[in-house]
């Protein structure tokens, strides 16, 4: 079974540890949750770092046969594909039941339906997300970090605070890893008439192109009302989040300490991808700039990995999704307080991104370039604007670290796409122009 696991988990898009030979493969925990359906937790070490990963596991040579994508060998397959295994997730979860060491739950005053049947939803990345009957979707966590993960703690949170901006939370499944409470798998409403903010920006920016109309506020698509939107909804769930978990305002000692790290992974970034440190500069007098005028700084629980791609615009306002943080990141520090800044930051670095990425293979893209310039920044200020009316604390003085935290952001995302997208890599290699 080891050895078979080997070769399989190598190619899932969700395994972490492409590229690099797997030493060993040992079987954490393997719980039988109903006839032909187990849950394993598998534990992969490469280079001497052990990581784990979650895996459903069905039996049987005709159902291996009728999952094919599923299929691992010898009979055996990923039984998230198997919609009549699947139920056993939901029963569990809507009558709170424990099996072995996993803990299924619901929250407290709601109601599962459990005769919906699953699908997987075609988007997988670095999780499974199970869609129940257009009703419920199930994200199973595949990399595992022990911890409780922070999109169940805060939408769970904000839920309590009937927030309006969140997708509701049903139920999830938990068990302990190195003596932790650790969360395997969270069960949200389905947003089934919604659509996601980097589809509805795309269209938009498309739109600009083929129309020909110059200016991105007069084209058929103009996105900026739904920006200024967007803007009012994240500055209400940064109330939100304010309220709900503990705040603080730190020094300027800590500011300064911030933005040493800031410097420390801006290093890190030319070391992995040595054509940023052509433009390193431009970051590292933008972070001198915050510390220089350092002063106290509000810090709260924020989203932490904020994007277009985050955010479903829904019949009636935006609804905010995966406060997980960045991926990758220990949950510690994805769990850390942030100047809420930070989401302001990443989202105005997604309106670049929305008016870029069509350029790359586009024949007139030295034509269309003043274009894509205008629809970013219409929105960046429409976002701007929602923020300011919907709450959001941002003052004249905050553009400096504003900055420096979009720059944060693209050397984040340098070493994202150097990693996932290679053709990708000009977008936050254009954010490090000087005249910003
Ligand atoms: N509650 C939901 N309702 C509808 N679609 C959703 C919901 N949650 C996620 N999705 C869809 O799945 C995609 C990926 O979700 P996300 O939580 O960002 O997963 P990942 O952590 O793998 O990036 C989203 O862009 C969205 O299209
Ligand atoms: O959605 P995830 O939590 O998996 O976030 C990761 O992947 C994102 C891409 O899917 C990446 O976002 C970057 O690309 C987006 C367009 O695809 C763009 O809107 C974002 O602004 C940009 O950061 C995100 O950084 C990464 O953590």
């Amino acid at each position: 079974m080891t050895e078979l696991l080997t070769g399989w988990i190598t190619h899932q898009r969700w395994f972490a540890g492409k590229g690099r030979p797997i030493d060993d493969l040992t079987v954490e925990s393997d719980v039988e949750l109903s006839p032909g359906l187990r849950h394993l937790i598998i534990s992969v070490r490469q280079a001497g770092a052990d990581d784990r990963y979650q895996l459903l596991l069905g039996s049987g040579a005709e159902e291996s046969a009728r999952f094919k994508p599923a299929h691992i060998g010898d009979g055996y397959y990923d039984a998230a594909y198997d919609a009549e295994l699947t139920g056993t997730l939901l029963q569990a979860m809507a009558s709170g039941r424990d099996l072995g060491p996993l803990r299924f739950r619901h929250l407290e005053g709601t109601e599962i339906d459990t005769s919906l049947r699953s699908l997987v939803l075609g988007a997988e990345q670095s999780n499974t997300s199970l869609v129940y009957g257009g009703t419920y979707i199930c994200k199973l966590f595949r990399r595992l970090t022990p911890g409780v993960n922070p999109e169940l703690e805060i939408v769970t949170a904000l839920a309590r605070r009937h927030s309006t901006h969140i997708a509701q939370p049903y139920g999830w499944i938990e068990t302990d890893l190195d003596g932790e409470p650790t969360t395997l798998a969270m069960t949200q409403e389905f947003l089934s008439n919604a659509n996601d903010g980097w589809a509805l920006a795309l269209a938009s920016v498309r739109d600009l192109y083929a129309s020909l109309n110059p200016s991105a506020a007069e084209a058929g698509g103009d996105f900026s009302a739904e920006a200024c939107r967007l803007g009012m909804a994240t500055a209400r769930v940064h109330h939100e989040l304010a309220a709900a978990f503990p705040t603080e305002v730190i020094e300027a000692q800590e500011v300064k300490r911030m933005i040493e790290d800031h410097r420390r992974r801006l290093a890190l970034a030319v070391a992995e991808v040595p054509a940023l440190g052509a433009y390193a500069q431009v970051a590292e007098e933008a972070y001198q700039r915050v510390t220089d005028a350092a002063r106290e700084m509000p810090v709260q629980r924020v989203h932490g990995d904020y994007h277009l791609g985050q955010v479903m615009r829904t019949t009636s306002d935006w609804v905010i999704l995966d406060f997980e943080g960045e991926p990758g990141q220990p949950i510690a520090e994805r769990r850390a307080l942030a100047s809420p800044l930070r989401d302001v930051a990443g989202m105005l670095r997604s309106f670049d991104y929305a008016a870029l990425h069509l350029l790359a293979d586009h024949p007139d893209a030295d034509g269309l370039r003043p274009r894509a310039v205008e629809w970013a920044e219409l929105n960046r200020a429409s976002f701007l604007a929602g923020y300011s009316a919907g709450g959001g604390h941002l003052r004249p003085e905050d553009a400096v670290l504003l900055r420096a935290l979009e720059l944060a952001k693209a050397a984040y995302e340098v070493i994202y796409e150097a990693r996932n997208r290679p053709t990708w890599l000009p977008i936050p290699m254009a954010a490090f122009q000087p005249d910003r």
